[in-house]
């Protein structure tokens, strides 16, 4: 696809560019202007908009689509807000700026990580609407701060509350990864982080060992970590900056209606998918723990994984078909009929 100029862009992609453009960047992420744009974007498109503050500052945006059947369970579309911090100085242009070069590239901190799935889900939304289609299920898209950080003070506290019980939410779709070959990546499961903290106060120096990441999945590893600082002398101790000890897997076989509507619409579309266990964490996590089937797909091949990376980049045209992507898998997904825990 050649470059467009400014006045012949596609407006799917203008959007994109203006939101990669406000600074949710972590360590202090303007989320009040990111709320602003996402209501915005709900006036725009006739949806409820729905704020919920699950910690002083840290607000979840929930825009809804109602279904002509409530009695069913719903989709649930999530993203974060938030982004990484950048070393300017390694950027070809400005991570903010959201440039676009001569080939139709868009340099931007989160044009992988995950503006790009935020905007597509709701401009699939916006061209299904403007059909005037209407789906059974009801169609939630969230927005949810602090996932960069852990999500601890977002999609952990969201999944809590009375707010989100009453979406009702059956499937979510959220973050995977670009795949720079012809196929796409789809997660079913994620590793679990463990984050170990440990103080030594000992003799001053350089008193580290780190451990080899695999070990984390051996269930006496804790055990280890404690006869480790014990055998190392008084003083010694460990903390977990962060332990998951709840995996859930997803099923990727038919006998998860979800999966059949999911991987249905990729068959029709002769998308090749590379089902896999994130080797990150995401906000499917909290998800899947409270009992919410959930995929990690974010609909870039043929690109290469930059997420944190410097120069992050997207192709417009990848990102115009990820929309076209979402618009047929919504369809789908909002259709699945009603599962045996529903009638
Ligand atoms: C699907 S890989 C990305 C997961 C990751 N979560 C935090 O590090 C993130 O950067 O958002
Ligand atoms: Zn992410
Ligand atoms: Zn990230």
């Amino acid at each position: 696809m050649t470059s467009k100029g400014p006045e012949e862009e596609h407006p799917s992609v203008t959007l994109f560019r203006q939101y990669l453009r406000i600074r949710t960047v972590q360590p202090k992420p303007d989320y009040g202007a990111a709320v602003a744009f996402l209501e915005e974007r709900a006036r725009q498109l006739g949806l409820s908009c729905q704020k919920v503050e699950v910690a002083p500052g840290y607000v979840v945006t929930v825009l809804t689509w109602p279904g002509t059947n409530p009695t069913l369970s719903s989709i649930l579309l999530n993203s974060h807000t938030d982004v990484v911090p950048v070393f300017k100085e390694y950027w070809s242009h400005d991570p903010f700026e959201a440039f676009k070069d001569s080939e139709g590239y868009i340099y931007a901190r989160g044009a992988q990580d995950m503006k790009c799935i935020s905007i597509q889900y709701l401009e699939a939304v916006r061209r299904l609407k403007v059909e005037g289609h209407q789906f059974p299920r009801t169609i939630h898209m969230t927005f949810v701060p602090d996932e960069e950080v852990g999500g601890h003070q977002g999609m952990e506290l969201f999944v809590q509350r009375p707010e989100f019980q009453v979406l009702r939410a059956g499937f979510a779709l959220d973050e995977g990864l670009a795949n720079p070959t012809d196929a796409f990546t789809v997660f079913y499961s994620e590793r679990s982080p463990w984050w170990v903290r440990i103080t030594s106060t000992g003799r001053p120096g350089h008193g580290s060992r780190f451990i080899e990441d695999t070990a984390a999945e051996k269930l006496a590893f804790e055990e280890q970590l404690q006869s480790w600082c014990q055998a190392a002398g008084e003083g010694v101790t460990f903390e977990f900056g962060q332990k998951w000890t709840q995996p859930q897997v997803t099923p990727t076989d038919d006998s998860n209606p979800w999966w059949a509507a999911f991987s249905g619409v990729c068959k029709d579309l002769n998308l090749t998918l590379e089902p896999e266990i994130c080797p990150a964490a995401t906000d499917s996590r909290y998800l899947r723990a409270v009992g919410v089937p959930a995929l990690g797909f974010s609909p870039m091949n043929r690109t290469p994984v930059l997420l944190h990376d410097h120069d992050e980049r997207l192709h417009e045209a990848v990102f115009l078909r990820g929309v076209d992507i979402y618009t047929h898998l919504l369809p789908a997904l909002a259709s699945v009929p009603a599962l045996p825990s529903e009638s």
